[in-house]
């Protein structure tokens, strides 16, 4: 048999059919549902009198409109309290297994779905969002659907897609203490481009991928749209399959040895083809900051904001204009000296355990308060089993004595749906993956950077190098 990539064997496992043009109705394992792509979706299922296909693959959480403070009075905001609802009654009416507000396994729906175990490698998993290439690093084929796409799948249990095209980004290498998964997605985006890889489902390999935990795997994956991909991918090793031993919704006794075993092949093959293969050396990569509007406008802690009179190219000194503009910023200033107003650690690139870890031990190390310019610092763990594992270490409360606020589990700043948000003009430090004008509130300014960088930046007032404080 030719040699196949990890995509090739994800798709080949799943088509049930492949028209003439290319289009492919694809089987699809796990779908995750939450409040904001579902309601038209159901409404749809119960127009035409359908029901959910196949239960047991659904599984809904409510996540972008919950309030991350005192959840017991409810929701006060009408608007997000109706869509809160509107999922809980389609899920009870269906039957579908959701994780209500209060449930201590809420959270964010690309955090919950592998920490239960519903997200396994092998799989296909789709979520009307678009961060749904989170879930390749379990070395599954996972990517964001719309809204038509969410009730094709409760209705069929497939879906109607095209194959992408293969691309290999390889990280070797070893990075430096102080450096993350955060900062070696966002390298690799200011390399390709948000555009860079559009049309091709992404690998991410190499020594310094390999080395990542799950959860920095995650956090890799995660930002694969932001590099253009729908999905993006990393092959199965012992650290996946560790993770995912025991969990809720993991195979078990027999089960689990057959499913490990067809595991064990899910990698590319040695001579595979890639349409485009990408190269980076992990030693050269230092913390990232974006300074722009989108997340390909990063530089290192050590850089200066660009100058668009440098740049030659008339569209890219338009690009380059409009995004200080919008951010306020001067050309050639120092990264450094970019005083913050607001900061947010969460979102489902960096609100798991590992995250609230690295971002504890910079507050840790430094001591004292969050720096006087600080307004507010928001710490919002992905699920309430982070918030309960995090309390159990002591986590919570180093935030707090410096000062941050400890919230309750959901998407809270990263889109601004719910209460959290930046008023006009605001600085942000976020661990979030978006830098899109007015994304964590109107005519809010978001510098995209890990949990250490965030926590760091809240502690000192400005951004600082945590190379200096490893
Ligand atoms: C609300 C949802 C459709 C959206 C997405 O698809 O990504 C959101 O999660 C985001 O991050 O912008
Ligand atoms: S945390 Fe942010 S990026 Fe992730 S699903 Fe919620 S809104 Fe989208």
């Amino acid at each position: 048999m030719t040699a196949r990539t990890l995509y090739d064997k994800l798709w080949d496992e799943h088509v049930v059919h492949t028209e003439d043009d290319g289009t492919a109705v694809l089987y699809i394992d796990r779908h995750l549902v939450h409040e904001v792509t579902s309601p038209q979706a159901f409404e749809g299922l119960d127009l035409a009198g359908r029901k959910v296909w196949r239960l047991s693959a659904n599984l809904a959480v409510s996540d972008h409109n919950v309030p991350t403070t005192d959840r017991s009075q409810g929701i006060a905001d009408p608007i997000s309290k109706l869509q809160v609802d509107t999922l809980d009654k389609n899920c009870d009416r269906h039957g579908l297994t959701q994780f209500k507000m209060n449930d201590k396994r809420q959270g964010i729906v690309h955090v919950i779905g592998p920490e239960q175990g519903a997200t396994l490698p092998g799989m296909t998993v789709v979520c009307g969002d678009s961060h749904t290439s989170t879930h390749g690093a379990f070395g599954a084929l996972a990517h964001g659907i719309g809204t038509s796409e969410v009730e094709h799948v409760l209705a069929t249990q497939t879906l109607l897609a095209k194959k992408a095209k293969n691309m290999l980004i390889r990280v070797e290498g070893q990075v430096m203490p102080g450096v993350g998964a955060k900062d070696i997605v966002l390298a690799i985006i200011g390399k390709i481009g948000t555009a860079g890889g559009t049309g091709y489902t992404i690998e991410f390999a190499g020594s310094a991928i390999r080395a990542l935990s799950m959860e920095g795997r995650m956090t890799v994956c995660n930002m694969a749209i932001e590099a253009g991909a729908r999905a993006g991918l990393i092959a199965v090793d012992e650290t996946t399959i560790n993770y995912c031993k025991g969990r809720p919704f993991s195979p078990a006794g027999v089960e689990w040895e057959q499913a490990v075993a067809y595991w064990r092949s899910l990698h590319s093959d040695a001579g595979a083809h890639f349409d485009a293969v990408v190269e980076l050396d992990a030693a050269q990569i230092r913390p990232q900051v974006t300074w722009g509007t989108s997340p390909e406008m990063v530089l290192s802690i050590e850089d200066r904001v660009p100058d668009p009179d440098k740049e030659k190219d008339a569209v890219k000194r338009g690009a380059i204009e409009r995004a200080l503009q919008y951010m306020a910023l001067e050309p050639n200033k120092a990264i450094n000296d970019i005083r913050i107003d607001k900061v947010f650690i969460g979102s489902c690139t960096n609100s798991r355990i590992e995250d609230m870890r690295e971002a504890a031990a910079v507050v840790r190390r430094l001591g004292g308060k969050i720096a006087s310019n600080v307004k507010l610092a928001l710490v919002v763990p992905g699920s309430g089993l982070v918030k309960a594992q995090a309390e159990v270490e002591g986590l919570d409360q180093v935030f707090k004595a410096a000062g941050f606020e400890w919230r309750e589990p959901g998407c809270s700043m990263c889109l601004a749906m719910n209460a959290d948000r930046l008023e006009p003009g605001e600085r942000c430090a976020s661990t979030s993956n978006r830098n899109f004008e007015g994304r964590q509130g109107a005519g809010g300014r978001t510098h995209l950077v890990s949990p250490a960088m965030a926590a760091a930046a809240a502690m000192q007032g400005h951004f600082v190098d945590v190379r200096r404080i490893s």
